[in-house]
């Protein structure tokens, strides 16, 4: 096995002291696994199911400043089903609302970050390849807006899987908080598709950023594939896309390949009972928590969002604002998507891929 699994995980907690009163040393406090991220908070938000632990969680620390996504699937390395797409998607919508103060729910606006990572050590393995049988129903999404979604299945149904991906996607990157992918072992697929829609991203020396769409005889459609490409150019995009090429934290670690370019390696010395991801996250975190108002943050996330490409702003089908040379782009991800998804070879491959991890649908 070419990497090792933490048994740790990344759960964090929500401070009922003000951050301002708390050195910034333990600012940021991380708990140790014995502690259950799927219960839900007076201010945060579960949707897992109890009997598998599947599902997605938010929970809000530092006085409601920082926002946590975790993804947890924890017999299938935290692959995607159907239902923790939606439920994913109706996180983002609520984050959105949080971050921009635009609901009555959150009335004193503090956003400052958004962490998105993933329970029991790993990170996210793509979509979920047993879940092809499950339909998924708004009821288990938690209430969903798209009534397309009631008898989807993931490879029958790619155009339901982009409606929510590619929303999440897009509206995770343009919330006005500084968000952070914090990886422990495996992001392939899917995953290493999410991975890219934060804006920093930090590794483990175990973590590995995997785009597996091509061996599975598909192509990224979440716009995964663009990002990537603005992330680390298209010469290694292309070597990452076609030829196996990996992101490793252990790479990473060296400053081999990106020499930080795009990611924080997770190289601060941890205290005591904590991971140097953890560790890290907390320095990453720490200074943002110093700054003296959420205001700056949020319009400074704004202005880099609107400078970082070119074009006019037009509002696009699933309600997000796109600038329109990135949503051409963006219809040409979806359609290479469209025309491999669901074809021979990907129903070949995937089934290939089932077989070779052997996971038991429904257990
Ligand atoms: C949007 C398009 C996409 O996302 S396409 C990409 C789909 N994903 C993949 O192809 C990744 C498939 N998984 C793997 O290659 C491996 O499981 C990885 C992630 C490398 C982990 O390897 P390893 O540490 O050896 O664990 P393992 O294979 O024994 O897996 C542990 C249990 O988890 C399960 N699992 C893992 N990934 C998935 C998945 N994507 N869908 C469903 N189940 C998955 C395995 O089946 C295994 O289950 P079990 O313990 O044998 O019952």
């Amino acid at each position: 096995m070419y990497l090792a699994h933490h048994t740790h995980r990344l759960v964090m907690r929500r401070c009922s002291i003000s951050s301002m009163l708390v050195p910034s040393s333990i600012r940021f406090a991380l708990l140790p696994s014995s502690s259950s991220s799927s219960s839900s908070t007076s201010n945060g938000s579960s949707t897992s199911d109890p009997s598998s632990g599947c599902g997605v969680t938010l929970q809000f620390l530092h006085d409601d400043s920082v926002a946590v996504i975790t993804l947890q699937n924890p017999k299938r390395r935290n692959a995607l089903t159907v239902s923790m797409m939606e439920q994913l998607d109706m996180h983002v919508q609520s984050l959105l609302r949080w971050s921009t103060n635009d609901s009555s729910n959150y009335n004193n606006n503090n956003a400052r970050a958004v962490i998105l990572t993933g329970g029991g050590g790993t990170f996210c393995s793509g979509l979920d390849l047993h879940d092809n049988e499950t339909p998924s129903t708004a009821e288990t999404a938690g209430g969903s807006t798209n009534s397309s979604s009631s008898s989807s299945h993931l490879l029958r149904d790619g155009k339901n899987m982009l409606y929510h991906m590619t929303r999440v996607t897009n509206q995770l990157l343009s919330l006005p908080v500084l968000s952070i992918s914090a990886i422990d072992g495996y992001a392939m697929g899917g995953g290493a598709e999410l991975t890219t829609c934060t804006d920093l991203v930090v590794l483990s020396r175990d973590a590995k950023i995997q785009f597996v769409h091509a061996k599975r005889g598909a192509s990224p459609g979440w716009g995964g594939l663009r990002r990537l490409i603005k992330k680390v150019g298209r010469e290694r995009a292309l070597r990452m896309l076609l030829l196996g090429e990996c992101i490793l934290g252990e790479e990473e670690a060296l400053g081999a390949r990106s020499g930080g370019k795009i990611s924080y390696y997770a190289d601060v010395v941890a205290n005591e009972g904590e991971t140097a991801l953890h560790a890290t996250m907390r320095a990453v975190i720490n200074p943002l928590l110093d700054l003296p108002c959420s205001q700056s943050i949020r319009a400074i996330k704004r202005a880099v969002s609107s400078a970082d490409g070119d074009g006019e702003v037009i509002d696009c089908i699933d309600g997000s604002t796109l600038k329109l040379d990135t949503n051409l782009a963006m219809m040409g991800e979806r359609d290479a998507f469209l025309s491999v998804w669901g074809g021979k070879a990907n129903l070949e491959q995937i089934q290939k891929a089932r077989d070779r991890i052997k996971g038991t649908p429904g257990k």
